[in-house]
């Protein structure tokens, strides 16, 4: 492998580019020349914007949105086998601390899930924020949040301060496919209490009308990477793979 990319350097000869931050070739160790050429090299080849990034001790995050079955958590974990991030799901945190014995939460969440209601955000934020301490990492996707009004000024009063936002991913996807791919979850046996149709219904309606307009918010600030989700979960990575390498990842 070494060999292989030894001559990079000099095909490069004359390039201006600064690129520290790596995003190709991950099984290089992670600051190895190679890698940077390498990622240098894979950006001129297909006319990408040279990224020039600056060290941030900050955890860095991206916020992964779009509506009940768009296929968040999936292309989350492919994005996990692919980058280097770590994946905090809102709505798996939640669950899980519904289920945590002695929790004194867990009987609101259950009743807000049910419903396809947004838990308060003191709630839903310190769950994130334990997590992301307790990984001891300091790249994370976080999906499903934040959902409403209530879960963004939350997060702007917590942690805003302490986190380097990139950009946020919308799956953007009809709402029969959303509905449909959620009643064959539930029908496969996931086990969740929200995937049948009197909770999709109102899960759908707390999406238009409390977390579009987040969405819409981020977008007016130019934030929003937007993936068309319809199509099969292959195609809509290769979509996502494109966006995080251009992105600098
Ligand atoms: N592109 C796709 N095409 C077809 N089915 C998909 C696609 N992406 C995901 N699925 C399937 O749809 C269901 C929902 O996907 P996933 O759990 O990733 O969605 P989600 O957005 O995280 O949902 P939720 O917000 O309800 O947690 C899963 O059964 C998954 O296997
Ligand atoms: N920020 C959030 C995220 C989720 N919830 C609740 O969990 C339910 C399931 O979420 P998924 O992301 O796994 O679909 C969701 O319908 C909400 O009831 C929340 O309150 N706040």
């Amino acid at each position: 492998m070494w060999r292989a990319f030894a001559r990079l350097p000099r095909a490069l000869e004359g390039g201006t580019e600064v690129v520290q931050q790596i995003t190709l070739t991950q099984h290089l160790p992670p600051h190895s020349n190679v890698r940077n050429f390498c990622s240098t090299y894979y950006r001129k080849k297909h006319n990408l914007q040279p990224i020039i990034m600056t060290s941030s001790s900050k955890p860095k995050v991206v916020f992964v949105l779009g509506g009940p079955g768009a296929g968040k958590g999936t292309q989350c974990s492919k994005i996990v086998d692919r980058f280097l991030f770590t994946h905090l799901s809102a709505g798996d945190l939640l669950r899980e601390e519904r289920s945590r014995e002695g929790s004194e939460f867990g009987t609101l969440i259950e009743d807000y899930i049910r419903n396809g209601k947004i838990v308060p955000v003191d709630v839903t934020c310190s769950l994130l924020e334990n997590a992301m301490k307790n990984s001891g990492k300091s790249l994370f996707l976080i999906d499903g949040f934040p959902r409403n009004q209530d879960n963004l000024d939350g997060w702007n009063r917590q942690m805003s301060e302490k986190v380097d936002m990139q950009f946020v991913l919308f799956f953007d996807c009809d709402e029969e496919v959303c509905v449909k791919r959620c009643l064959n979850r539930g029908q496969g046996g996931s086990g969740r209490s929200d995937d049948n149709l009197e909770s999709l219904k109102k899960r759908i309606q707390t999406y238009n009308n409390d977390s579009l307009p987040i969405i819409k918010h981020f977008e007016g600030a130019g934030q929003v990477k937007k993936i068309d989700a319809s199509p099969d979960a292959d195609k809509v990575f290769s979509e996502v793979e494109r966006t995080f390498l251009s992105s600098g990842f």
